[in-house]
């Protein structure tokens, strides 16, 4: 980035991962934004523009910061510093990705204003490093619907757009971290049980991509890895898959680590089903979202395009 008056705008989707059986694995992306808009500064300042963003550190502690120096000094660059404005839909601690949108914007950030040049597939191994696993990161990289594969020595995600299906978040009023999510997870599982998991996956992806959602909503809901371990902690999983049942979804699964449940469902059903959900759980917060299917976005905004930020302008 070069000029001193230039402004640019990063915007990093929200996501879902696991899908039930692709633990650690799948992930689709959502129509929930993190947005960043920045510049150059004589320090780092960070302006939440949201509710959700002002309880995060306003300099160079902040998370985004410090993954966009750390990424930076990974290619022995030390970046200039900037003022940005944040803004995110995406809700904390609900298992819909905000700490991977989080980190994917501080990748990004380090991209532009380091000029990096990174591919997808660099942005994507940083942010599984940062992670500890492909699916959030990828999803928020890529877009649409991505398996991935991440270890020590690679990380390997093949994406997917994804159209012709309804999501329904159902997010409840209350937050559970990761890792306490995870903290409930057993160290080692059967054979009978690791080879029925993944098979499961196996199934759930091959449906994804005959388009059989019947049999996609199905799979969702025959996880071996973490559901039946994490019940106990999202006691709601279990009503929701009837409430999806009953109103002629196609399936359930958990969002993540939670405690959002992710449901989907024909264009046909899903009006029937936002009404059943809402009414059965009228404390959680009940929302159609859209699949993002682009991923995480950088551009140089135009003279004409700073003009038009409100925020600026107050
Ligand atoms: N938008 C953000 N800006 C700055 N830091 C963030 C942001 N989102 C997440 N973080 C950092 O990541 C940490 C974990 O994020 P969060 O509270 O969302 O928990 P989580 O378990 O990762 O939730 P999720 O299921 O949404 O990923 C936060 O404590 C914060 O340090
Ligand atoms: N696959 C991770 C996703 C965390 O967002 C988990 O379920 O713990």
């Amino acid at each position: 980035m070069s000029a001193e008056s230039e402004m640019f705008l990063i915007r990093v989707p929200a996501s879902t991962a696991n899908l039930g059986p692709g633990f650690d694995s799948i992930g689709l992306a959502l129509g929930l934004y993190l947005e960043i808009h920045g510049s150059s500064s004589d320090h780092w300042e960070v302006v939440p523009l949201s509710e959700e963003m002002s309880v995060f550190p306003r300099d160079d502690r902040n998370y985004i910061v410090q993954i966009a120096k750390e990424t930076a000094a990974s290619y022995g660059k030390e970046l200039s510093p900037c003022r940005l404005f944040v803004s995110s839909e995406i809700p904390l601690a609900r298992g819909l990705g905000s700490s991977a949108s989080a980190i994917v914007a501080g990748i990004e950030l380090a991209n532009i204003v380091g000029e990096l040049h990174l591919s997808n597939e660099e942005k994507n191994r940083h942010a599984s490093l940062f992670e500890g696993h492909p699916d959030n990161a990828g999803a928020s990289v890529y877009g649409g619907l991505v398996v991935g594969l991440h270890t020590e020595e690679r990380t390997d995600v093949v994406s997917f757009p994804i159209e012709g299906v309804k999501v329904i978040a159902v997010i409840p009023n209350f937050e559970l971290l990761t890792e306490d999510s995870r903290n409930v997870l057993p160290n080692s599982l059967s054979y009978k049980d690791a080879i029925s998991g993944s098979a499961a996956a196996n199934v759930m992806l091959a449906g994804v991509l005959s388009k059989d959602w019947k049999l996609v909503g199905e799979m969702m809901q025959s996880d071996r890895f973490h559901q039946p371990y994490r019940a106990e902690l999202v006691p709601h999983l279990a009503l929701i898959e009837e409430v999806v049942l009953n109103e002629g979804g196609f399936g359930a699964a958990l969002s993540g680590a939670g405690p959002t449940v992710l449901c989907l469902a024909s264009q046909e059903k899903s009006e029937g089903l936002l009404t059943g959900l809402k009414n059965r759980f009228p404390e959680f917060l009940v929302k159609e979202l859209e699949i993002d299917n682009d991923g995480s976005y950088t551009a140089i905004l135009s003279e004409q395009e700073k003009k038009e930020l409100k925020f600026l302008k107050s």
